[in-house]
């Protein structure tokens, strides 16, 4: 007979330790069980691995679950996987019958990363239970010491659960007696406990594997022949008596008093299952851990290999009671030699859990990959190159990440992937997308629709105007909704203009700033709402308004007052640079027609694919993140941002993100964005390129450019989106990978501690104001026809001694002779940011560039004080900068203060310029006196001249 299906009469059930889709489709498993008696087939995430992620056997099955709709990795994996176990279930359903729910199970295990997590691991229990819905399912539980109280629970439930990764006897029989209470509570709720079975996987070859190598190394230390060869007669031993000696413990578990009160209302014993009983020493006789192990009422899963081998020549006999003493003696003599069972099967239970993990890994990883292949372009491409030395040290990162389970503990929302400061309490923008309330959108939406609005115009600063700049600059109007416009400055022309370009009578305003504090949406209100008055009435201005704001903030109590037609509520574990897939994008976004659900549904690609399950060398969000931040930290900071022309503004969001987040306590990324892309030999080393476009946008002389700055051994990511409206996507990829940098230079990416002490400069000057009628004097270096020159003491010194005399030309001149190689020149014009002055600045800044080889930006005040003016001020002291202000034309009045739109801009500039200094950074204000347009010219001449 069979030797396999002989162990039958020996009162032990074989399963299987293996799954597979195939194995089973075709017909294999039932075989076995007609051949070989097999009563049950066991998974673990190792199987599942080898099954799913190392074959194309699966590759028809998710794409199928794909066509159904886009799932998270894990959700994809549970599909597959469930299947899987139903159809083994279906198989065994029989074997189940006719052994009356004593055999007849498939196992399918909790996720490894649950492992220490006691409620994480009962709802996912309870969920497999209930979506693969069979009674012969077995769930896989680890004896951790959180699995523990999990197991009791279950099966308090009613459920069966098969206990994993056993090692040791005084674990063993905490094991049982979980199970135990867990059938009295069943049965004290009123359930039947002839339903429930379970069994307690004993590994085996594992404990050999871990004490035959400390016994060599004893005895490769041992000079004692006798000692040696002591040693030396245990090797191969000890699991094996440990497991008898497990078998003991298990006969006294299940007899007496209390368990016979149990077994009276049908409750089955929990058997023992040997488990990890393939041998692994190839020493060792291929049905070591068959053999020595049979015996009634257990189980020995076993691997297809030891299966055929056991067939072939196994050799059944009732082995499990033979020699207990000598079991006994040689755990005994183990202790003696100094080897410590105990040690070792702690650290088993813990490597067994990482093994798992590990594989979940690899396992996961490829069902990302394989789900990022059937969606192909409907997620962003991202293409990194790097170069040798930073893609190697991506790689080593990626494996600290992975082992470290750095992406899981992010979206778990631990602080201490950062710096453990407070970073857990501002990441409610992993899962804003998802939580929408897209019906909300869209009713709202509708309403705009009836009020037939010409325009629409967000007021804000930084998180609550960029992001809508994007979404205002990148869609096209919608018919039926109004055009979208931001507004984000004091400066009086760009106010003025902003009304002219609209119709007062007609245009809808949305207020937006999360603290409700900032100065400049609220004077930009105050001036519009009195303006909105005048044109329709006092009393019906209010409906023209609405207010994007966090619960209980001073903007939603002038909300309330003025009657605004809606204040929508942000979420205020989100910072604003993190907020545009939250209301203050999605506003503004409903407000212009712009098709929220659809927009919200492309982003959760995205999401998913950064999700908490896809592992760091497969996730998109870490691998940007990771090249950014490790970049950044060999020298490589200035993050070069080309935007293709439908997209071109998406820079200009990315920049507060990146610069805001990581640009403090000296450390940083500084984001360049608006660069035309040059020739190889005008960049210096400090570059990190990113090129973002829609599918089809190609140009092939920009290409051949970022093509020579490839070989030239620049580090070039490539994104290709699919098109605008996955824009929502790149926000998010964005988002994790600023996240993810943060943590590789070791700052809190989720405070801006400079943007605050400009602030206060500024509150100081303007309280000055309200009180005097002027703000402080303040002395020029020097004064010519055309400009003021001002800075403070240190800078002026230097810049003396660097030649700097009577001409603007000469101050220029010697300010440009301070920047270096590595360092980055930034123009910060508090002007109206208009056609023709971006123009300028920009001819301006690629002047710098091209003659200095530095990076450079250029940027509007008090806009960028929002935004890169933290990293100005609080990151690497490597910025050189050129501050311009200007005489107004016309000032503007702001209803209900003395400070004008003029004053409160001067306030502005001249704080930030106050900080500049006073850190000790390289700063020069050029002050245009008279006509603006003139003034600029001249400018830009002297910069001209002064780089020659
Ligand atoms: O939405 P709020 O609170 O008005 O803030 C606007 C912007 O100001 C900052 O706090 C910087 O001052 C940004 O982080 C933020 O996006
Ligand atoms: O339930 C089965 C176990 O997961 C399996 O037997 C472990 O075996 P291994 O030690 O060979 O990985």
């Amino acid at each position: 007979m069979n030797p396999v299906k002989q162990l039958e009469n020996h009162g032990q059930a074989v399963w299987l330790d293996f799954l597979a889709r195939g194995f089973v489709a075709k017909g294999e498993l039932k075989k076995l069980i007609d051949t070989d008696g097999v009563k049950g087939v066991t998974s673990n995430p190792s199987i599942f691995e080898k099954a799913i992620g190392s074959s194309d056997e699966y590759d028809g099955a998710i794409g199928n679950a794909l066509k159904k709709g886009d799932r998270s990795v894990a959700d994809l994996f549970e599909h597959v996987a469930v299947e899987d176990i139903q159809h083994a279930a279906d198989v065994l359903r029989p074997v189940y019958d006719e052994f009356h729910g004593n055999d007849g199970f498939v196992s399918l295990e909790v996720s490894p990363y649950l492992a220490m997590d006691t409620k994480g691991t009962i709802a996912e229990a309870m969920r497999l239970w209930h979506d693969v819905h069979r009674k012969n399912l077995m769930v896989k539980v680890p004896a951790t010491p959180e699995g523990l109280p999990a197991i009791e629970h279950l099966t308090g439930k009613g459920l069966s659960i098969n206990i994993t990764l056993l090692f040791s006897q005084q674990v063993y029989i905490e094991v049982a007696k979980a199970y135990i209470a867990g059938l009295e509570k069943l049965v004290a709720d009123g359930g039947d406990p002839s339903h429930v079975a379970s069994v307690a996987s004993f590994f085996v070859s594992r404990i050999d594997s871990a004490v035959d190598k400390q016994l060599d190394e004893k005895i490769a230390r041992a000079n004692d022949p006798q000692e040696k060869e002591r040693l030396a007669a245990l090797k191969g031993k000890v699991a094996i008596a440990n497991a008898k000696l497990a078998y003991q413990e298990y006969k006294q578990l299940f007899s007496g008093a209390r368990w016979e009160k149990l077994a009276a209302k049908g409750a089955k014993p929990q058997r023992l299952l040997w488990a990890s009983t393939g041998t692994k020493n190839k020493d060792y006789s291929d049905v070591l851990y068959v053999e020595e192990l049979i015996g009634p009422n257990t189980v020995n899963t076993v691997p297809p290999a030891t299966l055929d081998a056991f067939r072939d020549h196994g050799k059944p006999r009732d082995s499990l009671e033979e020699n207990v003493e000598e079991a006994r003696q040689i755990l005994a003599e183990l202790e003696k030699s100094g080897v410590s069972l105990g040690a070792i099967t702690e650290e088993l239970v813990e490597d067994g859990v990482k093994l798992f993990a590990d594989a979940a890994d690899k396992l996961y990883g490829a069902v990302a990959h394989k789900r990022a292949t059937v969606l192909g372009a409907a997620i962003g491409a991202q293409k990194l190159a790097l170069g040798s030395a930073l893609k190697k040290a991506v790689e080593k990162s990626t494996e600290e990440w992975r082992a470290g389970a750095k992406i899981r503990r992010l979206w778990h929302k631990d602080k201490t992937v950062w710096t453990g400061d407070d970073e857990n309490k501002w990441l409610g923008w992993l899962d804003s997308p998802a939580k929408a309330d897209i019906a909300d959108y869209e009713d709202y939406a509708r309403r705009v629709k009836g009020q037939n609005f010409s325009d629409a115009v967000v007021l804000g600063m930084g998180g609550s105007s960029l992001g809508p700049e994007v979404l205002a600059e990148t869609f096209p109007k919608k018919s039926g909704f109004p055009k979208l416009h931001v507004l984000d400055s004091t400066d009086p022309a760009q106010v003025r203009a902003m009304e002219k370009a609209i119709d007062l009578k007609k245009t809808v305003f949305i207020v937006s700033s999360k603290s409700g504090g900032t100065t400049e949406p609220n004077v930009m209100k105050d001036y519009f709402f009195a303006q909105v008055s005048k044109a329709i009435g006092a009393e019906k201005a209010g409906h023209r308004f609405i207010a994007v704001t966090d619960p209980g903030s001073s903007l939603e109590k002038v909300a309330k007052k003025q009657g605004f037609a809606r204040t929508f509520h942000g979420e205020p574990t989100i910072g604003g640079r993190y907020s545009v897939l939250s209301p203050f994008g999605l506003v503004p976004a409903a407000t212009a027609g712009i098709d929220v659900k659809s927009l919200i549904h492309h982003t959760l690609a995205m999401v998913r694919s950064c999700g908490a399950d896809v592992p760091p060398h497969e996730n998109p969000g870490v691998q940007l993140g990771l090249a950014m931040g490790l970049a950044g930290l060999e020298g490589r900071d200035k993050v070069t941002i080309f935007s293709s022309e439908k997209i071109a503004d998406f820079g200009a969001w990315a920049e507060q993100l990146i610069a805001e987040s990581t640009g403090k306590e000296g450390k940083g990324l500084i984001p360049i964005d608006g660069e035309t892309i040059a020739e190889v030999s005008v960049y210096g080393h400090d570059r990190f390129f990113i090129d973002l476009r829609t599918e089809g946008e190609n140009d092939a002389g920009h290409d051949a450019r970022l093509d020579a700055l490839e070989k030239a051994g620049h580090p070039v990511v490539r994104i290709v989106i699919k098109s605008i409206e996955h824009i929502g996507q790149e926000f998010y990829r964005f988002e994790i990978a600023t996240a993810v940098a943060g943590a590789v230079l070791g700052i809190n990416p989720f405070n801006q501690p400079d943007v605050e002490a400009a602030k206060v400069k500024t509150r100081e000057l303007t309280t000055a104001f309200e009180k005097s009628g002027s703000l402080p004097a303040e002395e020029p270096v020097i004064s010519t026809g055309e400009a003021d020159l001002y800075t403070d003491e240190a800078n002026a010194s230097d810049l003396r001694k660097a030649g700097a005399d009577g001409t603007l030309e000469s101050w220029l001149k010697a300010h440009f002779s301070r920047v270096h190689a590595d360092d980055y020149v930034a123009l910060l014009a508090y002007i109206e940011r208009n056609a023709d002055h971006i123009d300028t600045l920009e001819g301006a800044r690629l002047a710098v560039r091209d003659q200095r080889h530095v990076a450079t930006c250029a940027e509007f005040g008090p806009r960028f004080l929002h935004s890169t003016g933290q990293a100005y001020k609080g990151g690497p002291d490597s910025g050189v900068f050129l501050q311009i202000t200007a005489d107004d034309a016309k000032d503007l009045p702001v209803p209900g203060q003395k400070a004008s739109f003029g004053i409160i801009k001067a306030a502005q500039a001249r704080g930030d310029f106050d900080v500049l200094t006073e850190r000790g950074r390289r700063a020069l204000r050029v002050h245009l006196k008279g006509d603006l347009k003139a003034g600029l010219k001249t400018l830009d001449h002297a910069i001209r001249q002064a780089l020659n």
